[in-house]
């Protein structure tokens, strides 16, 4: 609950609308209960054919009568006070005895008793005095009359409520979908902000569904807490206020049931919490399978495992429907358990009520239920307003389910949220060169997981303007080595130096301003191929654009294209070849103009004529750079100053490539192993 109450506190940001909306919750309240109330002067005047100013003319009389009556009591009351009072004072201890304190006492309540009820009637008396000339001047004159007023009433208080409700659900949309974009926003800006590993680990589409559903869910309660969880416990009070003016002893028999229902709501609620984390936890996995399969479709399709897919799909699917099955069942539940309460303190009521009514009772098992003779149109209202009450009592079952809903979500949001990035920003960052400088691995260590190790004691320097190329089998850590330098992920142990200062040192934004890395997987938005290559550049001069697809050999194909560079490339660059993707990413990096290039394997799909004409270009225009080149192809080895070898995380081997040659056996072998691919490709 604490993680909803921090969404809710974002209401704040629309306190105005929240004003409005309990504004219009209270006036919607009142006149609910208003044209609730409009069933007792049909009961108590229209149909006993009265018209308001003889009905309030024949109930002052009443009123007079029963006020001489109790005259009358008061006077008794008072007789038997002064006996008793005798009794005391007249004889010594003996008698005392039997005229004992108890009844003292009882005569002293009956006297108040009166004395209050005298005090009520005078009330009313007075009030019946003041409104007499009104009634007169204004109130109609026939019984028909008097009917046609109550049902204008009526009608113009449920017009009134429709407006304040419309008004009501506009201001209460407003704010919790304020909430939704204050939050979808938040959680998007730290996704963005989260660690690599952190990314990995819950998967694109539990991210994306994180992102979408729960903040939802959590709208949703939002919803609920200011406008349901406003308005109808308030035409609730409205109601059971009513009932209790009617009569409060009668009101209290009624909610006899309500800790029965109560201790069922308790049991229900238990059950809720687990399943719907369950089904919470199962859309995102849902959402995680969704998206990787049709990511990967043409695999999937040309492995013929769409069987396998579907089956995978269907049973995720088919848990989340069991638990939203369940979820509805408990909703179900808890409605049900609500209209039992409801209809459980109407029949009360109408058994206890109906009890005094028809037997002309005060009393129940001795206990005194109403000051006066409680009458038919009086039982008629009371019931009224408790049936009143049930409708808001009905709305609000569903209210709990949201709730838990909404706080699961916000326990959901709020844990990725809070937690602490691992990338952390220097509270003095120093100020980046801008040039090439040294760059040094340290005694570093690296792991995605504790109980790994992918980088292992590694130790390089590399000079400021060096070319260097990284060789290695797969999975020896050439790629993570790598992923260090722009900080997406910090050593396990050990420090990289970039110009002898820890990388920590320097402002992540600007760190990743100072390297450029190209990977394999072409990084491609769907949009224009101008915004493609200017993308993280800002607003960029278009013969810029021009000059870098120029430079990356991409200008060629680009000029083809009947939309040239405003071409749309669509989802991942999907609309182009492999070849052509990676000419695009170079492009962006010719134009990021940064003091240090990582290319991994940036060239690997690129034709080799393309590519002897890329390198060409590139050898010009990493002139003046430092470059680290990871590579499984000899033609790249040409453009390096010297190459490092790598095995199992180590660096096993450094130097020109006829030092290795002689030196490092793993390089022979990758040597050999290259030139027969490239003679069985040429063959
Ligand atoms: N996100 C990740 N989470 C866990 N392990 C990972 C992750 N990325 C890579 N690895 C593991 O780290 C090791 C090194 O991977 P890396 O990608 O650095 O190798 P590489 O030398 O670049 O390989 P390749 O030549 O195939 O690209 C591999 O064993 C891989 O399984």
């Amino acid at each position: 609950m604490k993680n909803l109450f921090r969404a809710v506190r974002l209401v704040a940001q629309y306190r105005w609308s929240v004003v409005m909306a309990t504004l219009c919750s209270l006036l919607i309240a009142l006149t609910w209960g208003s044209n609730l109330a409009a069933v007792y002067p049909f009961v108590e005047v229209i149909f006993d054919g009265q018209t308001v100013s003889s009905w309030s003319t024949q109930q002052t009389a009443k009123l007079q009568t029963e006020l001489a009556e109790l005259g009358g009591q008061a006077e008794d009351n008072g007789q038997a006070e002064g006996n008793g009072q005798a009794n005391i004072e007249g004889k010594p201890a003996a008698d005392a005895e039997l005229a004992p304190r108890d009844d003292v006492a009882l005569m002293d309540a009956a006297a108040l008793e009166t004395a209050a009820r005298r005090e009520a009637i005078l009330q009313r008396l007075r009030l019946h005095a003041a409104a007499q000339p009104w009634i007169d001047a204004y109130a109609p004159t026939t019984p028909f009359g008097t009917l046609a007023a109550v049902v204008a009433f009526v009608i113009t208080m449920t017009v009134v409520r429709c407006v304040l409700l419309g008004m009501n659900m506009v201001l209460v949309t407003r704010v919790s979908q304020g909430v939704v974009f204050r939050l979808q926003n938040e959680l998007f800006r730290s996704l963005l902000s989260s660690d690599l590993a952190e990314l990995n680990r819950h998967g694109t589409g539990a991210l994306a569904s994180r992102v979408n559903y729960e903040t939802t869910h959590i709208g949703s309660t939002v919803q609920t807490l200011i406008g349901r969880l406003l308005r109808e416990p308030l035409k609730l009070a409205t109601c059971v206020a009513g009932a209790a003016l009617v009569n409060w002893r009668l009101l209290i028999v009624s909610l006899l049931v309500c800790p029965a229902a109560m201790f069922v709501l308790m049991r229900i609620n238990q059950s809720i919490k687990q399943t719907t984390l369950r089904a919470m936890e199962g859309s995102a996995g849902l959402m995680n399978q969704l998206v990787q399969s049709l990511t990967y479709v043409k695999a999937i399709k040309s492995h013929n495992t769409e069987a396998p897919e579907r089956r995978a799909v269907r049973e995720t699917a088919a848990k989340l429907y069991q638990q939203q099955v369940r979820i509805t069942w408990y909703d179900a539940l808890l409605r049900g358990n609500n209209e039992v309460l409801g209809t459980g303190v109407v029949c009360l009521s109408l058994l206890a009520g109906g009890y005094l009514v028809l037997g002309e009772q005060t009393h129940i098992f001795g206990i005194r239920m109403s000051g006066s003779q409680m009458t038919f149109s009086t039982l008629v209202l009371f019931y009224g307003l408790l049936l009143g009450a049930t409708d808001p009592l009905r709305k609000l079952g569903g209210v709990h389910m949201n709730i838990r809903l909404g706080a699961l979500a916000a326990d959901r949001l709020y844990a990725h949220l809070d937690c602490p990035r691992k990338i952390e920003e220097p509270k003095h960052p120093r100020a980046l060169p801008g040039g090439p400088v040294d760059l040094s691995f340290q005694n570093v260590s690296f792991g995605y997981r504790s109980d790994q190790t992918v980088l292992d004691q590694i130790n390089v320097d590399i000079y400021a303007g060096e070319h260097i190329a990284i060789v290695g089998a797969n999975g020896s850590g050439k790629s993570t080595m790598m992923d260090l330098l722009p900080r997406f992920y910090d050593p396990r142990e050990g420090e990289v130096l970039l110009d002898g200062i820890s990388l920590k040192e320097y402002s992540v934004r600007d760190l990743r301003r100072y390297v450029t890395v190209v990977s394999q997987q072409a990084a491609l938005f769907d949009d224009t191929i101008a915004k493609n290559i200017a993308y993280g550049c800002g607003s960029v001069d278009p013969e810029r654009i021009r000059q870098a697809a120029e430079q990356s050999h991409a200008l060629e194909f680009i000029e083809a294209l009947p939309d040239g560079f405003d071409t749309k490339i669509g989802e991942h660059g999907n609309q182009l070849s492999g070849g052509q993707r990676q000419r695009l990413t170079l492009a962006r990096a010719i134009l990021r103009d940064s003091p240090l290039i990582v290319l991994d394997e940036a060239t690997s799909q690129i034709d080799p004529e393309s590519e002897r004409l890329i390198h060409e270009a590139l050898e010009t225009f990493l002139q003046g750079r430092t470059a680290l080149m990871i590579t499984h192809r000899l033609s790249t080895l040409t453009l390096a100053d010297r190459i490092i070898v790598m095995e199992q995380g180590k660096i096993t081997g450094t130097g020109t490539h006829d030092e290795l040659i002689r030196t490092s056996e793993a390089y022979r072998l990758l040597h050999q192993k290259q030139e027969i691919a490239t003679k069985s490709i040429a063959a």
